[in-house]
């Protein structure tokens, strides 16, 4: 029996998914440079750090600027990727950490989302990709560029736990040394604990598992 003619339209969303794919790539090698070399070092807790604090307006004095710290250009960087299924939190945890409110409503995010924030020491990007199922796929190239992963989970979605356990253990296989932080999110919604179905044990040290 002769094979079975792949439809245009699957053909279009296959063409599609890849080009989207091809320039999220493009475009985080542009953001953050090829090849980067993890700076973790397990002493050193950097997102414990000082926010930076602009000076009030009548603080401000030319003659301090000599004494000043660095530019945030000068500033080292860290790069924080933020993956988890499809409306585990991500984009809203972004908003929440520049300070803006959280949005009404699922908006899924149809490739990438990022927030810079300055601290004393450090600039911080963190990088959200989208949760979809044909997103997900992107996910394994970027977790070796980053310093840190925090991976989202929705407490209250009990039905796709086991496929938020199976991704981020593809993501864990892909790069075994990267820190990770798994963020219980949406707990007010859920019944019961969280991190024994994600697959990892609240008691191992050195991989952090924050909560909300
Ligand atoms: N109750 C509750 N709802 C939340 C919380 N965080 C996010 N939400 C809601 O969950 C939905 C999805 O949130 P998003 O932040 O868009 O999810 P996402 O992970 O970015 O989703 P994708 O971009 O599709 O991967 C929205 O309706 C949010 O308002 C939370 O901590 N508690
Ligand atoms: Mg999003």
């Amino acid at each position: 029996m002769a094979p079975r003619q792949l439809s245009p339209l699957v053909l279009a969303l296959g063409g599609a998914a890849a080009v989207l794919g091809s320039v999220l790539f493009i475009l985080w090698k542009t953001y953050f440079g090829r090849g980067r070399e993890r700076r973790w070092d397990g002493g050193e807790a950097w997102w414990g750090a000082e926010p930076a604090r602009l000076p009030e307006w009548d603080e401000w004095d030319p003659e301090d600027e000599e004494n000043e710290e660095p530019a945030l250009e000068e500033l080292e960087q860290r790069e924080v990727l933020v993956l988890g299924l499809d409306g585990s939190g991500k984009s809203t945890f972004l908003r929440v950490l520049a300070g803006k409110p959280p949005l009404e409503g699922h908006i899924p995010t149809w490739g990438f989302n990022s927030v810079r924030l300055p601290t004393k020491d450090f600039e911080v990007d963190l990088l959200e990709i989208g949760g979809s199922q044909n997103l997900r796929f992107y996910w394994k190239e970027f977790v070796n560029e980053v310093d840190v992963l925090v991976f989202m989970v929705d407490s209250a979605d009990r039905l796709r736990l086991p496929w938020a356990r199976q991704e981020l253990h593809k993501l864990l296989d892909k790069d075994p040394d990267l820190p990770v932080v798994v963020v219980a999110n949406k707990q007010v919604r859920a019944v019961g604990g969280w991190l024994r179905p994600v697959g990892l044990d609240p008691q191992v040290p050195g991989r952090g598992q924050g909560a909300q």
